[in-house]
């Protein structure tokens, strides 16, 4: 199976000197095309860095990341903002829609950014799936936070990026809504073969993912396919997550 994103000994290091600190340390991982993958481990693990340099929001100080076979090491600042908003989707923990635009204008915000025109059908089915079709003209203070996450998750799908990257996506939500999110997000990889990539600290949330990366200290110390809840917490604990 091709891999959406190949890290290749991706190193990052905070500041210089004696406070240096090396978030991650030669990483080379490729996360699947098609597949939901989560990434664990302890915070301060690296788990928001190797998002981040995976997405093209940071830029590791060795190494390489490839998205689809394109070199993003090198690239200016203004070649990797095109990028992010053409191939890439980003779901936050907090869901940073803009309050003053209604359902609709937010999910199709990355597409005037990217000064693409919206294909009325796929964007009626975006909205359709994350079940807010009746609900496009309502403002985010209308929504509840699930569905606030919902228009989040449309606004990542619309430009049908290569990969939705979530930083803690389901962070901000209570348990019964987590899981409708979650089902959303595992319904886009089995039903339009989206790839998403998520960070998590939940062990709940981790056992939607197809593979589970632990990482400690900067390194993946661990892969795990088909993961269970109850398989996830125990390995976190193993790592001294929860201690
Ligand atoms: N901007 C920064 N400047 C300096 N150090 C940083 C910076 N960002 C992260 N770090 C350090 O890099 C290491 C990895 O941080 P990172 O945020 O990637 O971990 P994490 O696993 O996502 O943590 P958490 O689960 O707590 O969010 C930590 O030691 C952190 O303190």
């Amino acid at each position: 199976m091709s891999d959406a994103v190949e890290l290749d000994a991706v190193s990052r290091v905070y500041g210089k000197g004696r406070g240096a600190v090396a978030a991650l340390r030669e990483v080379s991982v490729g996360l699947p095309r098609g597949r939901f993958t989560a990434v664990m481990g302890p915070s301060g693990s690296g788990k928001s860095t190797l998002l981040h340099c995976a997405a093209g929001l940071d830029r590791p100080t060795a190494g390489q990341v490839r998205l689809g076979g394109t070199e993003l090491s090198g690239m200016g600042e203004a070649r990797l903002t095109e990028l992010r908003r053409q191939r890439i989707g980003f779901v936050f923990q907090a869901f940073n829609l803009v309050p003053s635009l209604t359902v609709e204008q937010n999910v199709t915000l990355p597409l005037r950014l990217a000064r693409r025109r919206a294909d009325r059908a796929w964007l009626g089915e975006v909205l359709e799936r994350v079940g807010l079709g009746a609900r496009a003209s309502h403002r985010p203070a209308q929504l509840s936070g699930g569905q606030q996450q919902r228009v989040a998750i449309a606004r990542a799908l619309v430009t049908r990026p290569e990969v939705v990257f979530g930083d803690e996506p389901t962070g901000a939500l209570d348990t019964m809504t987590a899981r409708e999110v979650l089902r959303l997000l595992r319904e886009t990889v089995d039903q339009l073969g989206q790839t998403v990539v998520m960070v998590t600290h939940d062990p709940v949330a981790a056992s939607y993912a197809d593979t589970v990366l632990y990482l400690a200290d900067g390194r993946i110390v661990d892969t795990m396919h088909t993961p269970s809840a109850e398989a996830v917490a125990e390995r976190m604990t193993r790592l001294g997550a929860y201690a």
